[in-house]
């Protein structure tokens, strides 16, 4: 039985960022905006009624955090204003379960882009392998996933965005044979797959946007990278 009104779409969009990001189809349909170091973001030019909705994906290969760190830091609505430099203001306005609650964010005005606003379900999941043999793929995933209204929402005269973003992250660790059994940070690698389908709402001119997609997006996952690497390095390893 649907435990909540959006138990089947939580689900449904779940699953299809999980089929997407195993495939990690980056064909030449992506053009790569940004490579630094480990990390390359690429975009696809789309517009939807002349607004762009360019189709964002990144990947991340970070040493010395999992997966699960990733994700948690991530999904963890207490400390989302602490690595989201581009929020205003962020709060939690209904929980489904302990693992998907309700968000209401005010992003700060991106010059020269008018006041933004978000209102989605977050969930945080892990999906590990499914076939008895051990090298199946095991992720930890975090959906963040627009909702029209929800009788908690602030009235604002912001303009509201419609979003589906995805982390993905899949942790791999050096065989034991290169450590006496105890697994360091030293022997731990996460690969991210980040995927952002924003639409902006409210017109703004192309250039402008695909200007800020290509400044925010990359400042973005390397000041949460960064955050994730802060918090844990003296902490132990979440598994
Ligand atoms: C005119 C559109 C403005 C705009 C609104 C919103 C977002 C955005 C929404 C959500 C997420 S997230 O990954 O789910 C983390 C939770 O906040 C990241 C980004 C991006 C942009 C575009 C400007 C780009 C950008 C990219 C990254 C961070 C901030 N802004």
């Amino acid at each position: 039985s649907p435990k909540h009104k959006y138990y089947k779409e939580i689900n449904e969009v779940i699953a299809e960022h999980i089929k997407y990001a195993a495939k990690l189809d980056i064909d030449n349909t992506w053009e790569l905006i940004h490579d630094e170091g480990e990390m390359k973001v690429f975009k696809r030019e789309m517009e939807e009624d002349g607004m762009v909705v360019d189709p964002l994906k990144a990947v991340h290969t970070v040493k010395g955090i999992t997966g699960h760190e990733v994700c948690h830091y991530f999904w963890n609505p207490d400390v989302r204003m602490e690595w989201e430099g581009t929020l205003e203001s962020a709060q939690v306005l209904d929980w489904f379960s302990e693992d998907t609650c309700v968000c209401y964010q005010i992003h700060k005005k991106v010059w020269p882009t008018t006041q933004r606003e978000a209102l989605f379900w977050t969930q945080i999941r892990h999906v590990p392998n499914e076939d008895e043999d051990e090298d199946g793929p095991d992720y930890w995933i975090v959906c963040n996933y627009s909702i029209p209204d929800h009788d908690k929402c602030p009235a604002s005269k912001n303009v509201r965005i419609n979003m589906n973003v995805a982390m993905v992250c899949e942790t791999s660790m050096e065989p034991p044979s290169s450590h006496d059994g105890e697994i360091t940070r030293d022997h731990i690698t996460c690969r991210i797959t980040y995927a952002a389908n924003v639409n902006p709402g409210g017109w703004a001119p192309a250039s402008v946007l695909r200007a800020v997609y290509k400044r925010e997006y990359p400042k973005f996952l390397k000041r949460f990278t960064q955050y994730v690497m802060d918090q844990t390095k003296d902490k132990p390893i979440m598994f």
